[in-house]
This record gives C-alpha cells, sequence and structure tokens, in this order.
C-alpha cells in the first residue's frame, strides 16, 4: 500500500453539484463568472442543492423559507452572550452551529425531506449566529433578521442596524457567490466524511466548520488581512514579501492544490478590490495587494486564490478581520449541505487505509522494566 500525500489528485466519489475542469470552475454545470455577473445569491444556493436554477416560484418559495427561518432561538443567543470574551468568531459560530441542533427538534430525524429543511434553517441562520456574536461581544444587543431581506442585505443590516448601501449588498452578493462551492475541498470532504457514518446534519456542518477555520483553508483570508495590516504601506511590500521568500515561508493567500495556473475566482475579487478601495479613499490597500502579487506570481510562479483578494474587499466594506473566515462559513454553507444531502443520498462509508511505518514486532513490556 502506497500513500498519496494529502490524497492529491485521489478521486473520492462521484458528486454532481461542482466541477473544476481544466482550471474552469461550475456549479451544476454553470460558469461561476455568469453566476458572479448575473445571480443572486439565493438562485445559487437553489442551483447547488437541486441541480438547476430556479424558476420564478422556485426562487421565491426558497427566499421566504430563508427569510422566515433566520431568526435563531432564544436560548442559542443566550448561550452566545455568555461565550469568554477574546474567542474566536470560528470558534463561536462551531460552538452556536452545535447548540442549533440542541434546540432543533428534528435534529436527529435522517428523512430527505428533514435533511432539506435543516439545510435551510441552517443556511438562514448562520448569518445571524454570526451577526449575533459580533455585536454581543461588544456589549450591543443583536438585531433581528428581516424576513423579506436577501441573505447579503440581512447579513450587513444585523451586524450593524442600518441599511447597507445597494454597492456593499452588491459586492457582498458576488463574493458569497464566488465562495458557495468547491467540490471537494477539505472542509466539504470532512462534512462528508463525518455524515457517511449516518450522523446528523448539524455533526457534519460543525466538522466542517472546524475544518474551514485553519489557515490552510478559509482561515487565508484572514491571514491576509493581518499581512496587509502588518507591512502597513506600500513602500514596505517589497522588504516584507523578499523577507518571507527568503525565509521560505507561506504567503498566505497564495497556492492552491488543484489550480496551478490560476484561481477562477480571484479576477472577479481583484477587480473588485480595485473598485471597492477606490470608493473608501484607501486605494493603497489595491495596490499593495497588487503588488505582493506581482512579487510572488513573478518569483515562485504561486496565483492568488480566492481569499487573497477577499480581504480588501471585506476591509472596504468595513467588516471586521477576524468575521472574515465564518463570512466564507455563510457562503459555503450553501456547499456544504448540497454535499451532505448528496452523501446521504447515495452513501457508504468513507474510510481509506494508512500506510503503516511505524514499529513492528514489539512485546509488552511491564512499566517497571521499561
Ligand atoms: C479557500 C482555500 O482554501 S484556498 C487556499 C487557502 N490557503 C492559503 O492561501 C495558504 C497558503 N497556501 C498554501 O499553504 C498552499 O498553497 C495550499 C495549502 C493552498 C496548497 O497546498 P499544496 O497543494 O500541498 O502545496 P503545493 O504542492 O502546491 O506546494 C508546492 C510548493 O509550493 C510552496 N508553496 C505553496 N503555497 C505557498 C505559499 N502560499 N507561499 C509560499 N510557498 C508556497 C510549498 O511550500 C511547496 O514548496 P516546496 O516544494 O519547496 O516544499
Ligand atoms: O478547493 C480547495 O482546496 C480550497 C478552495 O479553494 C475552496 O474551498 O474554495
Amino acid at each position: 500500500m502506497t500513500a498519496t500525500r494529502g490524497l492529491e489528485g485521489v478521486v473520492a466519489a462521484q458528486s454532481s453539484i461542482c466541477s473544476i475542469v481544466d482550471g474552469v470552475l461550475c456549479y451544476g454545470g454553470i460558469n461561476i463568472d455568469e453566476l458572479a455577473e448575473h445571480a443572486t445569491f439565493e438562485e445559487v444556493v437553489y442551483l447547488l442543492w437541486h441541480g438547476a436554477l430556479p424558476k420564478r416560484d422556485q426562487l421565491e418559495t426558497l427566499q421566504k423559507q430563508l427569510g422566515e427561518n433566520a431568526a435563531v432561538p432564544a436560548e442559542v443567543l443566550e448561550g452566545i452572550r455568555n461565550y469568554p470574551q477574546g474567542v474566536h468568531p470560528m470558534a463561536a459560530l462551531r460552538t452556536a452551529v452545535s447548540s442549533l441542533a440542541l434546540y432543533d427538534s428534528e435534529a436527529q430525524v435522517m428523512t430527505t425531506e428533514a435533511n432539506y429543511r435543516k439545510s435551510i434553517r441552517l443556511m438562514a441562520q448562520t448569518p445571524t449566529l454570526i451577526a449575533a456574536f459580533a455585536r454581543m461581544r461588544k456589549g450591543l444587543e443583536p438585531v433581528a433578521p428581516k424576513a423579506n431581506y436577501t441573505i447579503a442585505q440581512n447579513f450587513l443590516y444585523m451586524l450593524t442596524g442600518e441599511e447597507p448601501t445597494e454597492t456593499a449588498v452588491k459586492a457582498f452578493n458576488v463574493a458569497l457567490i464566488l465562495h458557495a462551492d468547491h467540490e471537494f475541498n477539505a472542509s466539504t470532504f470532512a462534512a462528508r466524511v463525518t455524515v457517511a457514518t449516518l450522523t446528523d446534519i448539524y455533526s457534519g456542518i460543525v466538522s466542517a466548520i472546524g475544518t474551514l477555520k485553519g489557515p490552510l483553508h478559509g482561515g487565508a483570508n484572514e491571514a491576509v488581512a493581518a499581512m496587509l495590516t502588518e507591512i502597513g504601506s506600500l513602500d514596505k511590500v517589497e522588504g516584507y514579501v523578499r523577507q518571507k521568500l527568503d525565509n521560505k515561508d507561506k504567503i498566505m493567500g497564495f497556492g492552491h492544490r488543484v489550480y496551478k495556473d490560476g484561481d477562477p475566482r480571484a479576477k472577479w475579487l481583484k477587480q473588485m478590490s480595485k473598485e471597492l478601495t477606490a470608493q473608501i479613499g484607501r486605494p493603497e490597500l489595491y495596490e499593495m495587494s497588487v503588488k505582493i502579487d506581482d512579487m510572488v506570481t513573478g518569483e515562485k510562479g504561486l496565483k492568488p486564490n480566492v481569499d487573497f483578494y477577499s480581504a480588501s474587499v471585506y476591509i472596504s466594506l468595513g467588516l471586521e478581520i477576524d468575521l472574515f473566515t465564518p463570512i466564507f462559513a455563510i457562503s459555503r454553507m450553501s456547499g456544504w449541505t448540497a454535499h451532505i444531502m448528496e452523501q446521504y443520498e447515495n452513501n457508504r462509508l468513507i474510510r481509506p487505509r494508512a500506510d503503516y511505518t511505524g514499529p513492528v514486532n514489539q512485546h509488552y513490556v511491564p512499566i517497571d522494566r521499561r
């Protein structure tokens, strides 16, 4: 038995949700470029869950279901209020989503219909949990979701209690679409491994959140923002990147297991970064990002991934840096739930083998003779 490090190139199962072929990313066979240009995030959620774009009445039904399910149980909010000061929002989200299960009477019901209803609740309630946490850690009361708002609009509204601008909602909607799914990325795979034991959907999502949190995966967007903050100004980029490259340190937001020739989502975020940083009067954030990009791409041949330019986009939208990965989770909740439902529909336990490299022919030695 020979192991494939990091399962690189291993095809783990069939899936009809999302494809990456020759560097082209599609959801349900539709290029994400078309979706980013024309779709709403809710249309994409429907597409991932059903395999086709919704007709008008189907979209209206989904929007109504999401709106009606956006409020979270008071007990869960009280729990969030009592989380210790200083906890990371991804740790808070992991715990809050787990506690949602405790108050969901259908948590253990394993029918297709119940899992679909739970997917709606998870999708609708995740933005509410994150916004509530973001406010309560500052001693502010949570803002209740509005049932007639889209997910992008509602999240931005619940963070501040103020109506978000049309530009912010539009940009956030595109960011949500771009992050929605990515076939067997680490967090989605973790979710599928978890539910393949036929445990409940909440357990699968908790695994996924814990996996997305890591800086080699979703946590990279927060790390990119920290890097931009640490560098501070355009004139310091060269020295900073030079030292990182010389030390062979990882530069966050670059490289990808699947895309060796560039991440098709990055161009959208790059353009949004250019426009939004200019609009808020901080074009230097974009210029710094481009300079980092030019150096890393030029010298290492590593291209920016989805996390790189999303950092300056989210900074421009006035979002707090440690909320960047939870925001990724809002979007990816659509993909995670789609994959979990697909896994349940054609399930087989996921259980690979290990290539054992430890000692052999050992014997038990009593403790006083070791
Ligand atoms: C939403 C997402 O999850 S997108 C990914 C987000 N993660 C990041 O941005 C973190 C930084 N990037 C990385 O750590 C990696 O590129 C990963 C984890 C994304 C992919 O990892 P792998 O597929 O295992 O790496 P890969 O085989 O492409 O690496 C090849 C070489 O490039 C180097 N490399 C890869 N990424 C980077 C980077 N960001 N900075 C510097 N060097 C890098 C590796 O150290 C390795 O060098 P070596 O051969 O001298 O040891
Ligand atoms: O696919 C991956 O390995 C990581 C990624 O880009 C994503 O999850 O969006």
